[in-house]
């Protein structure tokens, strides 16, 4: 296979306290669909989706992670490996706030610092909210992230999680140094460490190769080809 014909795998990571939306809102991105009933995860799930993000074809490998802490020992064996990361909480939960600081860490442990969205779900009730949005945004910037407040009952917002999480993602395979600086983003990003000896192959053509301090190669898009899978990083699970 050559190397343009490789395609971008990015493994995501969902976490935050359990009720939150996590398992509604890759099913609501993956499915299309939503339910009223609330079935606690039970350790990890996955589901996947395939996106286009500036002419590139992109996979997401999405795993939603049990908010529970009696899983705690399970799930963030599954952290390992993840390229990026939605740390939700929910708008009508005050714990599942006051939690993400400590979300942010375990995946911080496992994986340094990747892409991360913070998440604020259930904004469909926001006439019981126990959360303000001055804090909200105070929490996003104190983590370094951007917030996206979504409903996934009302499917509000939930593909901008994704998209963006791609984009930052493919930023970073193009040029490591690139910081997340859109216009539109206000809150300030750090950038991601890759996970440690991770080798990772993005879907660009061979021509700009070159090889950054964390092992990563890094080659420039090859526009109009037709691309064939490649995970990248993403079954490095124990
Ligand atoms: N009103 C409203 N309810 C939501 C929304 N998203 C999820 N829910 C509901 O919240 C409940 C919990 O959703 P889940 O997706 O199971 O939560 P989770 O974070 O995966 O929970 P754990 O598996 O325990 O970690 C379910 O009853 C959902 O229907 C939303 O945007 N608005």
């Amino acid at each position: 296979m050559r190397e343009e014909d490789l395609e971008v795998a990015l493994k995501v990571v969902i976490v935050g306290n359990g009720g939150v939306g996590k398992s509604s809102m890759i099913q609501r991105y993956c499915k299309g669909t939503f339910t009223r009933d609330y079935k606690k995860t039970i350790g990890v799930d996955f589901l996947e989706r395939q996106i286009e993000v500036d002419g590139e074809e992109v996979r997401l490998m999405l795993w939603d992670t049990a908010g529970q802490e009696e899983f705690d020992a399970i799930t963030k064996a599954y952290y390992r490996g993840a390229q990026a990361c939605v740390l939700a909480f929910s708008t009508t939960d005050r714990d599942s706030f006051e939690a993400a600081h400590s979300w942010k860490l375990k995946v911080e442990n496992e994986c340094g610092e990747i892409p991360t969205v913070i998440v604020q779900n259930k904004i469909d009730l926001i006439d019981q909210s126990v959360v303000n949005p001055e804090e909200a945004e105070l929490l996003a910037r104190a983590l370094g992230c951007r917030l996206v407040r979504t409903s996934v009952k009302e499917d509000l917002n939930v593909s901008a999680v994704f998209r963006h999480l791609a984009q930052r993602c493919l930023a970073e395979l193009r040029d490591p140094r690139e910081e997340d600086c859109a216009p539109e983003d206000y809150f300030s990003v750090r950038p991601p460490a890759m996970h440690h000896n991770a080798l990772s192959i993005s879907a660009f053509s061979p021509s700009h190769a070159s090889k950054n301090h964390n092992g990563t190669i890094v080659l420039q898009p090859h526009k109009h080809k037709k691309k064939k899978n490649v995970l990248r990083n993403a079954c490095r699970i124990l």
